[in-house]
């Protein structure tokens, strides 16, 4: 599936999606990679080597330096996809070198939980590589 390319790089993992925006700051942990936010979908998940798929980020701008934190932390996602990205993930996302992507076609929310897909941020991509 084409999308837009926000972040190079490419990266594979489990596919986890959100359908509620994340705010990176005070919502997701940088010392362990979990979602904290109360009441989020992901609330007690762990995005760290996950393909993260989310909406847009939401929240302060500081949320850009927490991705930038979860990366150094080894915490990071293996790549992240937007539906319609904003300045804070995008940035993050740049600054951190996580593969990152949006403007994906409406098939894209077909996929299965558990299914395993590489992004590749050169191009713009997702390809699916199986369910697990
Ligand atoms: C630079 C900021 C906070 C800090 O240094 O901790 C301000 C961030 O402003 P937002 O309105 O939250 O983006």
């Amino acid at each position: 599936m084409q999308g837009r390319s926000i972040s190079k790089g490419t990266g594979s993992g489990e596919l986890l999606v959100s359908s509620e925006p994340i705010s990176f700051l005070s919502g997701v942990d940088p010392e362990t990679g979990i979602v904290v936010e109360h009441g989020h979908p992901l609330e007690g998940q762990s995005i760290a080597g996950r393909v993260l798929a989310f909406p847009y980020g939401k929240g302060s701008t500081v949320g850009s330096y927490v991705i930038y934190a979860l990366k150094q932390n080894g915490l990071a996602p293996a790549a992240i996809i937007n539906t319609e990205t904003e300045p804070i993930i995008a940035v993050g996302a740049i600054i951190a070198e996580i593969p990152m992507i949006d403007r994906l076609p409406p098939e894209f929310s077909d996929l299965p939980p558990g299914t395993t897909v590489t992004v590749n941020g050169d191009t713009g991509e997702v390809s699916c590589d199986g369910t697990s």
